[in-house]
């Protein structure tokens, strides 16, 4: 995928400079930055959502984004809510359930199930569209922190199993190392990328942890 963005703005406020990116298929890109930055915003265009932009963004193949909340239909079961959002078979939506550990809760509805079921099925939902790139949008914010810890093993399993690449928006550097392939860090107004690297190896390195955690407080200092 190619972005190539000359500015974006919501009215007369300039949220996002000129960004140039090259995302390789497969690249799991955690995207962090000050809250207000314009993560969500990028991720938006990447999906398509928004085209009000100066610029394009290239060759992205099928997306599929997973919000903060599950926006789950909530008088439809847990197998409709897959299958009606992405037309995959019935038979496909069970077996993604029974990936995200949801067996046996196939034809429960949304409120018949607890906040991180909700989230399970909101992944495998995200699946079944077939994603090159799933787009993850503070996908585990507010979640208790076993919570977070099972869906952020979960996710980093089917990412793996269905080899798609990630672009995840996060304040979290613990699930980025987790998660993410390659760090891009906004700053600025309008933002800009001020910090594109590779996290191969960083997640069991603590001091190249610790070195880009002081990196990432001044970046979001400026
Ligand atoms: N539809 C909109 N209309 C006007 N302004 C908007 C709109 N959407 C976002 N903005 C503004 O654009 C800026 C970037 O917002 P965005 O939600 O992309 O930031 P973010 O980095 O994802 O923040 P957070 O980490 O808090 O979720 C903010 O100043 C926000 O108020």
């Amino acid at each position: 995928m190619r972005i190539d963005i000359a500015g974006k703005s919501f009215g007369s406020v300039s949220v996002l400079g000129r960004i140039e990116l090259d995302i390789a298929s497969g690249e799991r890109i955690a995207l962090l930055g000050p809250s207000g930055i314009g993560k969500s915003t990028l991720i938006r265009m990447v999906a398509g959502l928004d085209r009000d932009f100066a610029g394009r963004i290239e060759d992205v193949g099928r997306t599929a984004i997973v919000f903060q909340e599950p926006t789950l239909l909530p008088w439809r079961s847990a197998v409709q809510n897959v299958t009606l959002a992405t037309r995959c078979s019935a038979s496909d939506a069970r077996a993604l359930l029974a990936e995200v550990g949801l067996e046996g809760r196939e034809d429960a509805f949304p409120r018949q199930l607890s906040l991180g079921q909700q989230r399970r099925l909101a992944l495998a939902r995200a699946f079944a569209a077939k994603p090159a790139i799933l787009l993850l949008d503070e996908a585990f914010a507010s979640l208790d922190p076993e919570t977070a810890d099972r869906m952020h093993a979960l996710t980093e399993q089917m990412i793996r199993t269905h080899g798609t690449g990630a672009i995840l928006a996060t304040h979290d550097l613990d699930e980025a190392l987790r998660l993410g392939s390659r760090l891009i860090v906004l700053s600025g107004r309008p933002a800009t990328v001020k910090l594109d690297l590779s996290l191969a190896g960083v997640r069991d390195d603590t001091g190249r942890r610790d070195e880009i955690a002081e990196r990432l407080k001044v970046l979001y200092q400026a």
